[in-house]
């Protein structure tokens, strides 16, 4: 055969996402986060938003956060391998029951819900295969997709809730998705769940409620509350019904946890005459309090990222910061999304969806393959 010209290397494909379509069911704080986390990370490659919200669905739609809306679910959803529900607790239950009849048997389902074991039975009781719990240990006050942000899960604990009925390949698939989203899935039962969050989660807010009552009976007590005041309250601002929900769906572990609770403001109250005890308690709380983990996320939102697939050749990474540095294209973070033995993938996070068209053109322009994500 006579020698062949050499062919110009063909450039390394993306990584393959993994999942094609991811459906977001309540697209809010906590779905349009999952959704961004997907979109950053490439694990979808299509995300559609549904929501009983159209003005809901038009923000995250314009804000990227997912690719479509549907404002009811049909038989678009068969073509979903991926299903978050991720709607106000009281509603998760009527939402899967709508969604039901249109899911794709192998579609991995999840869930976000604050509170665990009455979803667990309900989907089970639906006959939802592939469903696996979950409970993302991050969230805020402010509720609504135009505070979602896919760092809001980065290293969070994401508890997964699996029982009897789960098949084992719809948990591995689960943690998977909780591990690509940057998270740290932890499992166990759901009652154990409910258990625990009634004390860290669930207290706190009712814990919070009560010292803002006692404030509202005094304007100079508002006037003097500072940062103590504000951090031990900060949950109070949150949607009063979703929280009064999430309280009373998991009442019977939370009774618990309050008299645990009183035991200890008792305690702590007889030890003000005992300076000794009480300092005790207190370096024991300190320790506590200090030893708490601290959670580290991205402080830049990944709203207008770029991705661009390297070959396996020297200087790759800098050819490309050093085009974009050449036209002035600030880049606010990089990351290295794949690496293989023909090449990988980076994303450039940019400060906006100006700024990726720009960076775009100017990569494609220097023979790099890119997608946008503005
Ligand atoms: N906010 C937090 O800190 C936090 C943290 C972890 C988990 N969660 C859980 O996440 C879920 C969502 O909370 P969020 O803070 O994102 O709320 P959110 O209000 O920001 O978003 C909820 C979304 O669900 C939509 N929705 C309401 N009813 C619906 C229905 N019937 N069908 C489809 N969509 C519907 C709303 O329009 C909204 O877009 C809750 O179940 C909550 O328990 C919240
Ligand atoms: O506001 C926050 O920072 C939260 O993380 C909210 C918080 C919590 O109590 O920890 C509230 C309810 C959710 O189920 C999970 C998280």
């Amino acid at each position: 055969m006579p020698p062949q010209p050499p062919s110009a290397p063909t450039p390394p494909s993306l990584p393959a996402p993994l999942f094609d379509t991811a459906v977001i069911a309540g697209v809010g704080l906590i779905g349009g986060s999952v959704a961004l986390g997907l979109r950053s990370r490439l694990l979808a490659r299509r995300i559609v938003g549904v929501d009983a919200s159209l003005d809901a669905l038009r923000e995250a739609q314009a804000l990227g956060v997912v690719d479509e809306i549907r404002a009811a679910p049909g038989e678009w959803l068969r073509e979903a391998d991926l299903v978050v529900l991720a709607a106000p607790m009281r509603v998760l239950a009527p939402l899967a029951a709508d969604l039901a009849p249109y899911l794709n048997p192998q579609a991995l389902v999840t869930d976000v819900g604050s509170v665990k074991a009455t979803i667990a039975a309900e989907l089970h009781r639906l006959g939802v295969r592939n469903f696996v719990p979950g409970h993302p240990m991050a969230g805020s006050e402010r509720g609504g997709v135009a505070h979602a942000r896919a760092a809001l899960l980065e290293n969070a604990v994401w508890v997964l809730t699996p029982t009897e009925h789960t098949p084992l390949t719809a948990l591995s698939r689960a943690r998977a998705l909780v591990e690509h989203l940057g998270a740290a899935p932890v499992v166990m039962p759901p009652g154990a769940h409910d258990d625990l969050v009634a004390t860290v989660s669930h207290l706190p807010y009712l814990a919070s409620l009560a010292l803002t009552h006692l404030v509202a009976r005094d304007e100079r007590l508002s006037l003097l509350a500072a940062g103590g005041f504000r951090d031990l309250t900060r949950v109070a601002s949150g949607d009063p019904r979703m929280s009064r929900d999430m309280v009373v769906e998991n009442r019977e572990a939370l009774r618990l946890a309050l008299r645990r609770f009183r035991t200890q403001l008792d305690r702590l109250e007889a030890e003000l005459d005992d300076p000794e005890e009480l300092l005790a308690a207190a370096q024991e709380g300190k320790r506590t309090r200090d030893s708490l983990p601290v959670v580290k996320r991205s402080l830049l939102p990944r709203r207008h990222d770029l991705v661009v697939t390297i070959s396996d050749r020297p200087n790759q990474i800098g050819a490309v910061t050093q085009a974009l540095g050449a036209a002035g294209v600030n880049i606010k973070d990089i990351e290295v999304l794949a690496i293989r033995e023909d090449g990988g993938a980076m994303r450039l996070g940019l400060e906006t969806p100006e700024d990726v068209q720009e960076a775009a053109g100017i990569l494609r322009g220097a023979g790099f393959d890119v997608v946008g994500r503005a």
